[in-house]
């Protein structure tokens, strides 16, 4: 049920899914195309620490970072007409998936373990989530947090995808949807 009142139209939205999916650059190109704010919720937290996300978690610790991770998303998601990344491990937090379920359209960026493994470079050294595991490791986080991802009101499979390719689907899918919410 949706306690939002809201018109369907302005809803924030919500990307999700695991590291290195495309959730920022994404994210970016969706809000650009769309003329709305783009907002990337760990780099929130880095504005308001002033320190990247890998020295936060070794200065302050991941629990801190999770807390804070909280009460931004909180923040934003309640407000409208943003298209807002979260970070990977946002939606392990009950109370993030609800307030992002509550108030925003929450799209989910999927990508098999295949395609993800060949973009680890890219990704490894920002993301102190991935570092000292070994790629089975990795692969076992990868498929423990499918289950968080299965909240969404929309999935995209991004296999196969460019980036900007992926930020045309999301745009015309939610063209798509905000037509049909249309009051007739
Ligand atoms: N569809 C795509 N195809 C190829 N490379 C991509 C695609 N989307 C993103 N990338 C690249 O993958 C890397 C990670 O992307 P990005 O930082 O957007 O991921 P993220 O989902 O925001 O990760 P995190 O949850 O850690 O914030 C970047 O170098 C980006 O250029
Ligand atoms: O998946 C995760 O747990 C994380 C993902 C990144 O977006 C950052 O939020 C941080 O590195 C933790
Ligand atoms: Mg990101």
């Amino acid at each position: 049920m949706n306690h939002d009142n809201s018109s369907f139209r302005e809803k924030s939205v919500v990307l999700i899914g695991f590291m290195g999916v495309g959730k920022t650059t994404i994210g970016e190109m969706v809000a650009k195309k769309l003329y709305r704010d783009f907002i990337d919720i760990d780099q929130e937290i880095e504005k308001e620490y002033n320190m990247a996300t890998s020295e936060i978690f070794q200065k302050i610790g991941e629990k801190a970072f999770r807390e804070k991770e909280k009460s931004v998303i909180s923040t934003f998601s309640k407000q409208k007409l943003k298209i807002i990344s979260v970070g990977g491990g946002a939606f392990l937090q009950e109370e993030i998936r609800k307030v992002c379920l509550e108030h925003c359209i929450v799209i989910y960026l999927d990508l098999s373990w295949e395609s993800w493994k060949e973009r680890i470079s890219l990704i490894i050294d920002s993301r102190p989530v991935l570092q000292g595991r070994s790629i089975e490791e990795i692969e076992e986080l990868f498929n423990s947090r499918k289950p968080i991802y299965s909240l969404h009101n929309s999935k995209v499979d991004t296999d196969n995808l460019e980036a900007d390719e992926v930020a045309d689907y999301i745009v015309d899918s939610l063209k798509l949807a905000w037509d049909l919410h249309e009051p007739h």
